[in-house]
């Protein structure tokens, strides 16, 4: 049988660069694989490969237990398929976007689950967000809001500085699970 995969999850505020950092940790280590989320999005939005799903479709999903983790967030729905649990019991190693709200219930439901939480200060958000153009100015505004919310009680986060050249902190991120090899 195949050695329990690692599942870790990637946190932090809006537009600190979770999925700029977790595309490009896959690259360097193609050993370690992304997890595809379902969003309430519109396919054509841009950023990391989700699956695009209906308000009414993810309700559906959500309640036919086809989610392992579920939160919402900016006025989305988020989940994590089930399917994961599949993959990491075939042995493979995975990055997943999460939020923060949802650490408790993933460090208590998947066995070796580890979080590295990201960091950037406010203005360096604001600009970044502001840059990508994915969301009105309003909606960053509400997700600027959002950059202080603190890590449930007991969760233990690794944390990585994203403040300078991308790079950096990628190569933090690889230096952390270099420390701590992903089996
Ligand atoms: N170190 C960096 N230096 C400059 N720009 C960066 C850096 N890291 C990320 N970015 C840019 O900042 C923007 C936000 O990054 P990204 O979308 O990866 O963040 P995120 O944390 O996944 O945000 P969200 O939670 O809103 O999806 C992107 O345009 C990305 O290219
Ligand atoms: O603030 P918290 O709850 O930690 O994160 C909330 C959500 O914000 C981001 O959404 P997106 O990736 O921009 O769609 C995260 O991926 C997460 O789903």
């Amino acid at each position: 049988m195949a050695q329990q995969g690692r599942l870790i999850g990637i946190v932090g505020p809006s537009g600190v660069g979770k999925d700029s950092v977790m595309q490009a940790v896959a690259a360097a280590r193609p050993g370690i694989g992304l997890v595809r989320r379902a969003i309430t999005r519109p396919a054509d939005a841009g950023g990391e490969d989700f699956s695009s799903l209906t308000e009414a479709e993810f309700l559906h999903r959500e309640a036919a237990g086809q989610f392992l983790l579920s939160w919402r967030a900016h006025g989305l729905h988020y989940g994590i398929p089930c399917e994961v649990t599949e993959l990491l019991a075939q042995g493979e190693d995975l990055l997943v976007n999460l939020s923060r709200s949802v650490l408790a219930e993933a460090q208590a439901r998947i066995p070796g689950f580890r979080t590295i939480l990201l960091t950037a200060p406010a203005p360096v958000l604001a600009a970044r967000l502001a840059a990508r153009g994915r969301e009105s100015a309003e909606e960053i505004a509400g997700r600027l809001a959002r950059a202080g919310f603190a890590l449930p009680p007991g969760i233990r986060a690794e944390v990585v500085r994203n403040d300078g050249a991308l790079a950096q902190a990628v190569a933090a991120v690889l230096a952390l699970l270099e420390e701590s090899p992903v089996p």
